[in-house]
């Protein structure tokens, strides 16, 4: 006989495994049986108009080397959506409960750096060893999750009711709260830690908006001009941060909340309004003339980068080709380059269109870099890496075949006319 799965809390660390024998509960359940509410270590907890639920496995994340980060992870959405997250093997949310990288965490003993105070900010992080550019700092997950729906669609306290549990369960709660800001005023503790700290995911094929909490992640302060940026997984769920610059002792490591193509002033609203602070990085407290070149570089960067997509759409791909390599100088001025997400994938294809391989190739690999070099690849950019590896692999061949066409060439004799032309 099959043997029966075991289906529940209890089993060993990692065999959270999702079967469709084994379904994970998405609505409130009465059972007191621990084994019935597997994946999650609490039943869920729900409350309508929705139902709006929170899921919460207190035990996540399942590492192999743990210095304290297992904090748990809520999660606040509706049945519904989590079903469509959890259910489907491929689902990011069902690899992140089953197999979290085991791998790549060795750099996190010992970290390499150390929370204190930062005049005029609270708290930050800082180096206390070299970290040269290019390197992980940290890889943190998520511990509470939220729709960013939610909060409109039921009454306050329901909001708050649903943030109060979700974080009460977690296998350290407290690591949470003491996130919260100077925020206070209306907001409990939860919400406050939320708006001072939430970066806004979108997750699944959907692109479903989500509000992620990362607790160490919400130590790190935004600047204009980072030293560091972050990279999500929808795969593991992780959040990794890599030096973006070569970082000193002591240096103070920052990333940016809003996108590094802002000017000065677009940075100021967005800030004040998305996270409630007014800024004082290096740059927005440096020289009216400093911040204005930087302003001009970043105006200039988003034209040229609008002006290419111009250019290819009426295929005038020679003069995009120029645009981009104006973009590319402008992008080593601002130092954006770590900043640039997908941008790689565009001169990629010009240089194809134009011929100059080589250049094609180089941005397809940088490209490529981007959707998988840093971190797990998600679902949606597994899809854009398959496409990009096939691209590169015809690209390999086409140069390769370029390049015996020209030995073939040189090989050949001159052909020299000798006889007389009346
Ligand atoms: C995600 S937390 C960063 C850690 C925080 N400093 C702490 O003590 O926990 C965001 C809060 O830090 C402060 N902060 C971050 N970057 C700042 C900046 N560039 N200028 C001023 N305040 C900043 C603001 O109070 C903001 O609401």
């Amino acid at each position: 006989a099959t043997p029966q799965p075991i289906c529940g809390w209890g089993l060993p660390r990692n065999s959270l495994n999702h079967t469709p024998l084994c379904p994970a509960p998405f609505l409130s359940s009465s059972s007191s049986s621990p084994s019935t509410w597997s994946p999650w270590t609490h039943p869920p907890h729900c409350i309508s108009p929705g139902p709006w639920c929170v899921y919460t496995n207190a035990a996540l994340p399942f590492l192999p080397v743990s210095d304290n980060n297992n904090t748990g992870l809520s999660i606040i959405t509706t049945p519904e959506l989590a079903s469509t997250l959890f259910d489907l093997p491929s689902h990011p949310l069902h690899k992140a409960l089953s197999a979290l990288p085991a791998d790549n965490l060795t750099h996190r003993l010992p970290t390499p750096y150390e929370v204190r105070p930062v005049p005029g900010k609270g708290l930050g992080v800082f180096a206390t060893r070299r970290i040269p550019r290019g390197k992980v700092i940290l890889i943190d997950y998520l511990a509470l999750l939220a729709t960013v729906a939610y909060p409109g669609e039921v009454g306050r306290d329901k909001v708050r009711e649903l943030m109060q549990v979700g974080v009460e369960r977690l296998g350290a709660p407290e690591r949470v709260r003491g996130l919260a800001g100077s925020k206070g005023g209306k907001l409990v503790v939860e919400e406050d830690v939320l708006v001072t700290n939430a970066f806004e995911l979108p997750l699944g094929m959907e692109e479903v908006g989500y509000m992620g909490l990362f607790v160490e992640l919400s130590r790190i302060n935004h600047a204009c001009n980072p030293n560091a940026h972050v990279h999500f997984s929808e795969t593991t769920l992780a959040m990794t941060i890599w030096s973006a610059k070569d970082i000193e002792v002591g240096e103070e490591i920052t990333i940016s909340y809003s996108s590094t193509e802002l000017t000065s002033e677009e940075r100021k609203e967005t800030l004040l309004k998305q996270w409630g602070f007014k800024c004082t990085c290096s740059l927005c407290s440096a020289p009216q003339d400093v911040l204005a070149a930087s302003d001009a570089r970043r105006r200039e960067f988003r034209a040229a980068r609008d002006g290419i997509l111009q250019l290819a759409q009426e295929e005038d791909f020679h003069s995009a080709v120029e645009v981009v390599q104006k973009l590319f100088k402008l992008v080593e001025e601002e130092e954006l380059e770590p900043h640039l997400g997908d941008l790689y994938e565009i001169p990629a294809r010009l240089y194809y269109q134009v011929g100059d391989l080589e250049n094609a190739r180089k941005y397809f690999k940088r490209s490529m870099w981007e959707y998988y070099g840093w971190g797990v690849p998600g679902p949606k950019d597994q899809v854009s890496l398959q496409n990009a590896a096939q691209i590169l692999a015809r690209l390999e061949e086409d140069i390769a075949l370029r390049r015996e066409e020209q030995k073939n060439k040189k090989k050949r004799k001159p052909q020299v006319y000798l006889g007389k032309i009346n």
